[in-house]
């Protein structure tokens, strides 16, 4: 790790989801405890939003965080996003009870066109860009698109909140430790339709269907309660997940700055896994210096994953097709 802050730009970084990522940032938790970091955090052009910023970032002054050498607060991405090392899109319209997320990507999509294309002329040369704003896989495809100079392996969108929860179901299920459980990773969307491939997850170093038998459990409820974890959470709360939401984004950046990590991490599949070439989907990635990864490809899919797999990558084609007006005009 360097002295020279690392710029992170955040974008909604006076909603829900920020309040708790952006302290976690500034501890050091995401770039390591050596590592001093400066917030730019951009929020949109209104005056409430602005103002609630201030609050978050004089709370951020009264943390006394050693690793925070600065802070900027903007309205205007092209300040926010300025030599911006790491990009961490999370502002956008987030789902309220009952909404779809299908429903959203008209909305928050207009987003990442813009935030692409800035991000793509004023970012640090070795910007990355990570997304959370819902959808997110499509969201991430959408600002990729916008790029000429980042390339496409520089954008990647969060699929670590769905590893997380799959992880924490297997361990309670089985009754272990959830340090117990590895090799859960996530393919395809960030949606009721991802497919946690549990065949490849081990349990205290036995393949899971050894652990757990009951294998209707794992094709049924286990699926179902992953996949929707998200909407049970918005009906509970009244509000989407945004704790477990921050964490998991320390996760996937941490992750893929930490040599050797594997985890599951949305990227442009290339075709792999039977993606479609031009879709961002979860799959598992090793990270191979603290700059770059690569996709691990030898799972072996049995038949009950490439159907999974197939319904998850149905729903990505469709998104891209509602939105390729947009990336194209
Ligand atoms: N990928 C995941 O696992 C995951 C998990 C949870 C939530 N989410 C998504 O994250 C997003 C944020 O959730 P939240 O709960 O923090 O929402 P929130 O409404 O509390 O905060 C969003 C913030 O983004 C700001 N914003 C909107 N458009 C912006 C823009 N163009 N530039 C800068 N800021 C902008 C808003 O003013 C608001 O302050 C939602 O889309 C939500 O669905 C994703
Ligand atoms: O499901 C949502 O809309 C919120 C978020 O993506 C989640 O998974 O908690």
């Amino acid at each position: 790790m360097s002295n020279t802050p690392i710029r992170v730009a955040v974008t909604g970084a006076a909603g829900q989801i920020s309040y708790s990522l952006l302290f976690r940032i500034a501890s050091g938790a995401m770039f390591g405890p050596d590592q001093p970091v400066i917030l730019q955090l951009i929020e949109v052009p209104f005056e409430k939003a602005m103002k609630a910023l201030e609050g978050v970032a004089m709370e951020l002054d009264d943390c006394a965080f050693p690793l925070l050498k600065g802070m900027v607060l903007t309205d205007d991405p092209r300040v926010g996003f300025k030599d911006a090392n790491w990009s961490l899109l999370v502002g956008a319209k987030p789902r309220g009870p009952g909404m779809e997320r299908a429903d959203l990507l008209k909305d928050n999509g207009k987003i990442f066109i813009g935030q692409g294309q800035i991000i793509d002329e004023v970012a640090a040369a070795d910007a990355r860009i990570a997304v959370v704003g819902n959808p997110a896989n499509t969201n991430c495809m959408i600002a990729a698109s916008q790029a000429k100079r980042l390339t496409p392996d520089r954008f990647t969108a969060m699929v670590r909140l769905d590893q997380n929860r799959a992880q924490a179901q297997l361990a309670k299920k089985a009754g272990v430790d959830l340090t117990a459980v590895k090799d859960i990773f996530i393919y395809g969307n960030h949606s009721p339709t991802m497919f946690p491939a549990f065949k490849h997850a081990t349990i205290n170093g036995k393949p899971v269907k050894e652990v757990i038998t009951d294998i209707d459990w794992l094709k049924g409820p286990f699926l179902e309660t992953v996949g929707k974890r998200g909407a049970a959470i918005i009906a509970a709360r009244g509000l989407s997940s945004a704790a477990s939401a921050a964490n998991a984004l320390v996760d996937h950046v941490r992750s893929l700055v930490t040599p050797g990590a594997i985890h599951s991490v949305a990227v442009k599949s290339e075709g792999r896994y039977g993606f479609d070439p031009d879709v961002w989907a979860g799959m598992p990635v090793k990270t191979t210096t603290p700059g770059s990864y690569e996709v691990i490809t030898s799972y072996e899919l049995c038949d009950f994953c490439k159907e999974k797999i197939a319904l998850t990558n149905k729903e990505l084609v469709e998104e891209r097709a509602a939105v390729l007006d947009m990336i194209k005009g």
